[in-house]
Parts: C-alpha cells; structure tokens; sequence
C-alpha cells in the first residue's frame, strides 16, 4: 500500500520568500504551501500512476493508493478510517509506504556521498499543557510570583534539562553501522566499532538539531499564552510542550521525568494526546517491501547507498501497525542541510 496526504499546515503570511500560494518556481524549487508536505508525494504517486495506465502496465499483484486528508491533525478521519474499511475486508498488507526519511545529501556529518534513509520506525509523541492559576491582581502592586513567572521557570527548566542522550540503546545505531563505509578515516572506524566509540559519537551529535532528534527524546514549547493587558496580572498562564519520544523510552517514562524536571505542585500537567514510538519494521534481506524499495531507490538515484533510520516526524503509516508488520517511510527527494528548515 503507498500512502500520501492532502492536507497542509497553516500558512501565515510572514516568513515566506515567495507567496505561499503562488506555485512559484525559483533556483530549481517549487515554492508553495505543502509543496514537500506532501503534495509532491501526492503528485508523484498520481503521476506514475497515470503514466503505466497509459502504457498498459498490468501489475503482477493488487496494491491500494490511500490519500489522507487529515494526517496534520493525527489522521482520525483518513488513515484511520482507511485502516477501519481495510480491516473490515480482512485485508493484510505485505508493506506500507509513506512520506518520511529522503535522500540525505550532506546532512549527515562527514559523510560525502548522498545517502537514502528509509524510516524502518517512528518516533512517538506526547503533547502536554501545562497550566499556572494564581491570584489576579493589578501590575502596580504584584505579587513575588506571577502565573507567568511560574510557568516560564517550569518552561525554561525543562529546555535546560534535555531528556538523555539514548544514543546507541535504539535503531539508529544500525543506520550509523551500515552507513560505516561512508565515513572517511578515522570515522569508519569509529562508526563500525559504536560498542566503544558511542560515547564519544553521541556527544558530537547532539550538537545539531536534525542529528539531536534522533539520539534523545526532544522537548519543544510550541504554544505560550497569557494576559490580555498590560497592567492586568493574569490569572492563567498556559504552555503546550511536545516531545518527540525516542524508540528507547515510552510515554510514562517520559511523563515520569518531566514531573521530576519541573517539579513544581503549582503547574498542573494535563495529556492533550501521546502514542508510544512505533514498532521497528524488518529490513533483512529477506524482506520484501524494503528490499523492493532499496532496489527502485537505487535504479532512480544511482549511487546512493540506501540505510534503515529513524522517522523523527510522524505520520499516517502509524495507524496500520496492525494490517502489517512491514512500514517504510521514505519521501522521493534529495534533501540538503538548507532544506531541513524549509
Ligand atoms: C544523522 C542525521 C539524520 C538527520 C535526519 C533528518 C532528516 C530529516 C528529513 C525529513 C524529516 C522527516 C519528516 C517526516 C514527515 C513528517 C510529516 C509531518 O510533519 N507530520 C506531522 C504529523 C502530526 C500528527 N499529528 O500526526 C508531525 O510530525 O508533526
């Protein structure tokens, strides 16, 4: 089964070079709303489609084409939906394919050539609100302690107090081994023999943020709010904090350690939505469907040699875990450094 979605994120009018609906093409990109999100993969699915229609290609088993149209919001009424109608026919997939990893060009350190990561596993998540009620009052006779401030030093403990570096307990320690030969002296070695050098491998990659959100468990502030007026002490103040949780803990280890790390009675935690990282897909060489992907990556993008990683975003492919054991996420592109924050 291959898998894409419809919709998009919101675009707000700042922040763009070009207009976000203008489909406008500059410096060999297309600019737009969902553009890489996943409108090309929509388009590329679509496309080929049509194209072996037209030559009479008559494919050698049945496949099915699932196109969300809510995966932004966690896919409750598409994927979902999709699984509940497949399931009800009995159906089992021999694997899924969906938006993800890409072919990595100069993104990972020290490592020339492209190299295509396919997303044999996800990274789970949990969002919470953590809420601050304290007495109003006015601004010209304040308390010591505002909701405000006590919410901030709670925000702000938990930027400064990462969860671990769970580097080598989870799967991309496989990726680094297999991508080994890529890396040039001292590196190779390095990355072949992580049984002593991970300490030291695990440092150095937490320095960045795309290489970060694969050796920990992540915590981002998405959402603040608080007071309406500039002289009127609120009573609530409210952050949203998700975490992008890293296939070796779950969510009540999580939970368990952001407590500890705020540890204050006054912020209360409340669970807006959470689901474990997702189960590691077979990429063997046995394995059909990874081994049908790694072939087609390899006819389209010559040399570039094709490694199992971790999906850092989520996506629909979560919600068919139970139609087949085999999920792989991988969006046909090349992927820059510069590209990561587009
Ligand atoms: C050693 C360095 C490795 C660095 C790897 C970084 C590669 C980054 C390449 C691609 C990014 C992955 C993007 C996956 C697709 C994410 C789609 C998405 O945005 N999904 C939403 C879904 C929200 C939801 N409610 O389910 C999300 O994850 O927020």
């Amino acid at each position: 089964m291959i898998l894409a979605h419809l919709d998009v994120v919101p675009a707000p009018p700042e922040g763009w070079d070009v207009p976000p609906f203008s489909g406008e093409e500059r410096d060999g990109y297309i600019y737009g709303r969902g553009t890489l999100d996943d409108k090309s993969c929509v388009i590329g699915v679509l496309q080929a489609l049509e194209l072996m229609l037209k030559r009479g290609y008559k494919p050698k088993r049945s496949f099915y084409i699932g196109l969300g149209h809510d995966e932004e919001v966690s896919g409750h009424n598409g994927a979902m939906k999709i699984v509940e109608r497949l399931q009800s026919r009995g159906v089992k997939l021999l694997f899924v394919l969906d938006e993800g990893l890409a072919v990595l060009d100069g993104v990972i350190q020290g490592v020339k050539r492209p190299v295509a990561l396919i997303g044999t596993t996800e990274k789970g998540s949990i969002t919470l609100n953590l809420t601050v009620n304290q007495p109003p009052g006015h601004s010209s006779m304040p308390p010591e302690e505002t909701s405000i401030g006590i919410l901030s030093a709670a925000v702000s403990r938990l930027e400064r107090n990462p969860l671990p570096n769970m580097f080598g307990v989870g799967p991309e320690a496989s990726m680094f081994e297999q991508l080994a030969g890529e890396f040039a002296f001292p590196l190779n070695v390095m990355m072949a023999n992580l049984w002593l050098f991970s300490p030291i491998i695990s440092r150095v990659l937490e320095r960045t943020p795309s290489s970060n959100a694969i050796v920990r468990t992540t915590t981002a502030i998405t959402i603040f709010n608080a007071g309406v007026k500039s002289n009127v002490i609120p009573r609530m103040a409210r952050a949203t904090v998700n975490f992008r949780i890293h296939p070796g803990q779950t969510v009540t280890e999580v939970l368990d350690i952001v407590r500890n790390t705020i540890s204050d009675e006054r912020v209360e935690i409340s669970v807006l939505n959470s689901f474990d990282p997702l189960p590691i897909s077979p990429f063997d060489e046995s394995n059909f469907g990874y081994q049908t992907l790694q072939r087609t990556i390899h006819s389209v993008f010559s040399a570039a040699p094709v490694a199992p990683g971790v999906c850092i975003g989520n996506t629909d492919s979560r919600h068919f875990v139970n139609l087949t054991d085999s999920i792989y996420r991988f969006s046909p592109f090349k992927m820059k450094s510069e590209d990561l924050s587009r």
